[in-house]
């Protein structure tokens, strides 16, 4: 894997922002940084004293060393002094994305200091930006500052953020993170928003209250493009930033007599440090006017799972599985039935509970939760797209267990809103059950996942078999859930035996 990034910068002499924060950033997140320099500034914590933007054919000369022997995977833009840096960098940015067996993506962080006085006030830089760099932009992250310059649009509220997020698309960006850690809005806390290929997402957390923030703008969009570079999607990269520039405030200490600089850390692992993915219903959804479909229905704190570890888990598409697995004393399973009639369905799910309740064993009903409810089941597996359908309140209502599909960081901070019975992380590895291109998760995610999630049973699936059971479970998720590795297993009574084993669950 190449986890080569560039960032195309400012040294900042005070050590807090430009490259001197770029490569800290991107080195707490496992990636290499190089460097192409833009800008030598003379700069401590009580300001910037001076801007030296180095020429164009030094610039030039940093940027070849790096093309001919070290291919970026992500390129960090930030600060360009001057028109002459944004139109070289441009004409090299676009030489790579067409010549380049693979394209670097683009991170663009535009600063809005530079030599001449504020860059991004200048009519002739704004134009240079918008002609030149942004058709090649694959994300921008400006902030709030940073969006009025470029855009004229003040932003107001949420509906200005988005309405400055399409002008920025119109001009070519990809994709658009408003880092909002300079608005108060609502009074206290810090709405960031980020969009890509239609959607939206907005994540929000108390203000956290450090007079020492010098250089979070540069950390965040480096962490961006470090988890670009690991190939995390954009919506997880934003989360991960976020969580950690919030651990990095915490732990900032001043240097000098002013504004001391962010801290540079480590992967954050505490949950506390991770903002609220902002829903429609919830408190910061109101505030920031989330529209409310009139059948909203809101609910959290689903009923608890008997245990934390619920061991071998078995994803059945037949009662007849069903029938086996449990006696074979499987004591978590779930009916996961596709393309069946209403009258199937209903047969079904009421058969599938019953067998549950004969062999004593927590049975889940997969997608079909008013069913799941009529028959008394004892809990529902549902994806993330089921949240916003499903009438959770009424799944809570009946006393339900509530387990929930999540594909990342994002998606896992989304879950937890709801406060499920258990969280499922998938899909570990490739397979052949289910399409999951593009969201295969690897154990390294799991491990991190589960620590972050460690309040809740934890579930992993996808692709999991024999051979690769115990190396699931020693990432200590706390169930290994199963769909091939026991229906094509050639005995399945000793797959399900080996399995446990595997795992370390008793064979009772
Ligand atoms: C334990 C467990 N984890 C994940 C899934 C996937 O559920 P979902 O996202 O709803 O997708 P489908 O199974 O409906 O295709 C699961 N079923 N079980
Ligand atoms: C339903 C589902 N959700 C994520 S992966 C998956 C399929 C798991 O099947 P298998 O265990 O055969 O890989
Ligand atoms: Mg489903």
């Amino acid at each position: 894997m190449n986890n080569l990034v560039w960032t195309i910068a400012g040294s900042d002499s005070g050590g807090g922002a430009g490259i001197q924060a770029d490569i800290k950033a991107m080195q707490s997140f496992g990636v290499h940084g190089c460097t192409a320099i833009t800008a030598l500034t003379a700069q401590n914590s009580l300001g910037v004293e001076a801007i030296n933007a180095v020429s164009t054919d030094i610039i030039e000369s940093q940027l070849l060393a790096l093309e001919s022997d070290m291919k970026a995977k992500v390129i960090k833009i930030g600060m360009l002094a001057n028109v002459q840096q944004i139109q070289l960098i441009s004409e090299h940015i676009a030489h790579y994305k067409a010549k380049w067996p693979v394209p670097p993506v683009i991170v663009y962080d535009p600063v809005a200091i530079a030599s001449s006085g504020d860059v991004l006030t200048e009519e002739d830089t704004v134009s240079a930006i918008k002609e030149c760099l942004m058709p090649l932009v694959d994300v921008i992250t400006p902030n709030t500052h940073e969006t009025q310059l470029l855009t004229g649009v003040y932003l107001i509220g949420p509906s200005a953020v988005k309405d400055a997020a399409k002008k920025l698309l119109s001009w070519g960006a990809k994709a658009v993170v408003i880092k909002g850690g300079h608005w108060d809005y609502p009074t206290g806390y810090c709405i960031d928003y980020c969009t890509q290929n239609g959607e939206e997402y907005w994540l929000g957390n108390k203000k956290i209250q450090s007079p020492h923030s010098h250089g979070t703008g540069c950390s965040m969009a480096s962490v961006i493009a470090a988890c670009l570079a690991k190939d995390y999607p954009l919506k997880d990269a934003f989360i991960l930033a976020k969580a950690y520039i919030n651990q990095g405030l915490k732990q900032s200490v001043r240097y000098g007599e002013g504004i001391g600089p962010v801290a540079h850390t480590a992967f954050p692992t505490q949950l506390d440090d991770y903002p609220q993915v902002i829903e429609p219903g919830s408190w910061l959804g109101d505030e920031i006017d989330f529209d409310v479909p009139l059948e909203f229905n809101m609910a959290a704190d689903f009923a608890p799972c008997e245990s934390k570890k619920l061991g071998l888990y078995a994803v059945v598409d037949s009662l007849d599985w069903l029938d086996k697995c449990l006696q074979q004393g499987i004591t978590t399973a779930q009916l996961r039935v596709k393309n069946k009639t209403d009258l199937e369905l209903d047969e079904l799910i009421k058969q599938a509970v019953e067998l549950g309740k004969k062999y004593h064993a927590h049975v889940f009903i997969n997608d079909y939760w008013q069913l799941a409810i009529k028959h008394g089941a004892y809990g529902v597996h549902l994806g993330q797209e089921d949240l916003e359908t499903a009438n959770l309140a009424a799944i809570k209502e009946a006393g339900l267990r509530l387990g929930l599909s999540t594909h990342g960081f994002y998606e896992m901070l989304r879950a937890h809103n709801y406060r499920p019975s258990y969280m499922a992380f998938g899909a570990i590895y490739p397979t052949t059950t289910k399409d999951m291109s593009g969201q295969i998760q690897g154990l390294d995610k799991l491990k991190k996942c589960v620590l972050l999630m460690q309040s809740y049973p934890t579930v992993a699936i996808g692709g999991i078999d024999l051979t690769r059971a115990s190396e699931v479970a020693n990432t200590g998720v706390g169930s290994v859930a199963v769909v091939r590795a026991i229906s094509e297993a050639d005995d399945y009574i000793e797959a399900i035996s080996a399995l446990k084993s595997a795992i370390n669950q008793p064979n009772e």
